[in-house]
């Protein structure tokens, strides 16, 4: 496919997202590019993305490996998708007012569900990294599920490394024991939280600290706080994801009939009312001038807590890089350093 890499729309932890247009169509795509050397996440996003066809998934339009003036001619490894012009859920949070009302939360959650419902059981993929940040508002308003870097084919006889981000990892998982689509429902949960409150879904004093969260939440038996603000009902719907027995947590299908999720009107699609009409639009939502860290400098986050971390012995072999920081909180995500 012809395409010309336009602005930058996105910057993760191990890749820059940018807008650009198909020459042939004319349609604007998103693409996601890493360093070809430094791409073995992207590599695997693209394997993943590949598999996947569902209108709650972002689509998949290729992958390509250019070499260009920007990276100084190095080969550069692509990810070519579907285009989401209204931003992640965090976007249209903050856009909001800082926080989303329960009935916006329920279409956007039974969107998410629809996609992890396919994901899960058509492909028998966990997604690993489920949080606003990472689910994409596309053309008619639906959640879409993005950022595939931490997914897996989910096969229980299989250990991995667990990745994602503490806020939302479920105890099982900040345990170092087993991540699968148990795990993602346990992350929708606290994705429900982070809309209705337009924050993490841990509150107090330590809250921003991601491994006294992990601690909490893998070896205290906490769980993050129901918001007083959410009816009876969406706190039932709570309470079916963040059971702390991954195999006692509802399924995406169960929630899905959950009443939370169908008494609801019918808001979709056309949920965003006030669209930006252009890129340029919509990158007045998003924060972009995030640094990209350097695999060979860890971020001071790392230095302050590295010893801390070695306590929890299953981290041992990860990166872990600041990511999230929509207000003043520093949320990571975790991955495992292959090098
Ligand atoms: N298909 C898309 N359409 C529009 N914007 C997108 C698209 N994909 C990504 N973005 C933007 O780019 C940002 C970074 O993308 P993404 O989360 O996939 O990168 P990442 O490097 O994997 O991030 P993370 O550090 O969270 O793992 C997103 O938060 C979003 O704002």
């Amino acid at each position: 496919m012809n395409w010309t890499r336009r602005k930058t729309i996105g910057r993760g932890s191990s890749a820059t997202v940018y807008a650009a247009t198909c020459q042939d169509s004319g349609e604007t795509i998103a693409v996601k590019s890493a360093d070809f050397h430094r791409s073995e996440f992207l590599q695997r996003e693209a394997k993943i993305l590949s598999s996947l066809n569902s209108p709650y998934v972002i689509g998949y339009r290729g992958c390509e490996v250019t070499k260009e003036p920007l990276n100084n001619g190095e080969a550069t490894y692509n990810l070519l998708m579907e285009y989401a012009p209204y931003g992640t859920l965090i976007d249209a949070a903050a856009k909001n007012g800082g926080f989303l009302e329960e009935t916006r939360v329920a279409s956007y959650t039974r969107q998410i569900l629809l996609g992890l419902q396919y994901i899960h059981n058509s492909e028998g993929i966990a997604h690993c990294d489920i949080k606003g940040s990472n689910v994409l508002v596309g053309d008619n308003g639906e959640a879409k599920i993005a950022d595939f870097g931490c997914a897996k084919w989910d096969e229980p006889e299989v250990t991995e490394p667990v990745k994602g981000t503490p806020a939302f990892m479920a105890p099982e998982v900040a345990r170092g024991e087993r991540q699968g689509k148990e795990s993602d429902i346990w992350a929708v949960g606290c994705t429900v939280i982070e809309m209705a409150t337009g924050s993490s879904p841990w509150i107090g004093a330590d809250s921003t600290d991601p491994v006294s969260v992990m601690y909490r939440v893998g070896y205290m038996g906490e769980s993050p706080e129901l918001p007083s603000s959410l009816t009876e009902q969406a706190k039932d719907f709570l309470g079916k994801c963040l059971k702390k027995e991954a195999n006692e947590r509802w399924t995406a299908t169960q929630l899905l009939n959950h009443p939370f999720l169908i008494t609801k009107p019918n808001t979709e699609p056309g949920l965003v009312t006030k669209s930006p009409t252009s890129v340029t639009d919509q990158m007045f939502w998003r924060s972009v001038e995030e640094e990209e860290e350097d695999d060979e400098e860890r971020p001071s986050w790392w230095e302050c807590h590295e010893e801390r971390i070695g306590l929890l012995s299953w981290i041992g072999q990860v990166v872990m890089e600041p990511t999230w920081d929509t207000d003043g909180e520093d949320w990571i995500t975790v991955r495992r350093n292959n090098d």
